[in-house]
């Protein structure tokens, strides 16, 4: 489902030039739970924003179901984006003036769908993810495992192919990291969705089914894909 080949970017700081991936390449499937895990600096973001369709390549090419996403332009990729793919960020990312049912009915809003159906789909992914009864409560008013719940579902309401999460535990304690990683993985096996998150924390690699490791750019290790 996801084609990386010879993926190569650069950044270049002042005069010196960081070569955050060095010719990479990797092969995702279908329903797989996959964890990038490396160093600070290893190139996970990097790697996550250009399977995100965030970022562009400076050589390489990347397909997405058979779609060359490599060659897309901007218009093209922000439509690919909405239609495809769900994010989930470290800092959660919730609107803080909109409540937990606004939030993820909000991620709707570009798919002209009448209100029944934007409240109906809304409800109902608030309540696979465990917070019935909350859905009227804004950012502030819940804990940081709530709004991480209300990111899953934020990220889940489309129904997208492929959810990409950026270190998603990194700003929540062990126990309710695991929780959430639990939660994404129900998601996983019930939709079907693609899971693949970065992640520093030793748990999360523990807990994912596929681990891949990174260093200085370059894969050191791959568990393999099973979905
Ligand atoms: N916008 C940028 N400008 C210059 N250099 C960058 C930029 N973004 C990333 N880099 C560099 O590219 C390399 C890979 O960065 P990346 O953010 O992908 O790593 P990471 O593994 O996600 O790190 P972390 O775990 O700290 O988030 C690093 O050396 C980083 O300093």
């Amino acid at each position: 489902m996801i084609e990386v080949r010879d993926i190569v970017k650069d950044y270049r700081s002042g005069e010196t030039l960081v070569h955050a991936l060095r010719s990479l390449s990797i092969d995702i499937g279908k329903g797989e739970f996959t964890s990038i895990a490396g160093p600070s600096g290893s190139g996970k973001t990097t790697l996550l924003n250009l399977i995100g369709c965030i970022d562009s390549a400076d050589g390489g090419e990347i397909l997405i179901n058979k779609e060359k996403v490599s060659r897309m332009n901007k218009k093209e990729l922000a439509a690919f984006r909405r239609d495809n793919l769900g994010f989930i960020f470290q800092t959660f990312n919730l609107i803080p003036v909109l409540t937990a049912y606004e939030n993820v009915a909000f991620a709707l809003n570009l798919l002209k769908l009448d209100n029944g159906e934007v409240r109906e789909r809304s409800m109902q992914i608030l309540r696979e993810v465990g917070l019935e009864g909350m859905e009227d409560r804004r950012p502030s008013q819940l804990s940081g495992g709530q709004q991480q719940r209300v990111a899953v579902a934020r990220a889940l309401v489309k129904n997208p192919a492929i959810i990409l999460a950026d270190e998603p535990t990194a700003n929540l304690d062990s126990e309710t990291g695991r929780s959430v990683l639990e939660l994404m993985e129900e998601m996983n096996r019930k939709h079907g969705t693609t899971f693949i998150f970065s992640t520093h924390d030793k748990m999360v690699m523990d807990f994912a089914r596929r681990l891949v490791r990174l260093q200085d750019g370059r894969i050191i290790e791959d568990s393999g894909g099973r979905s």
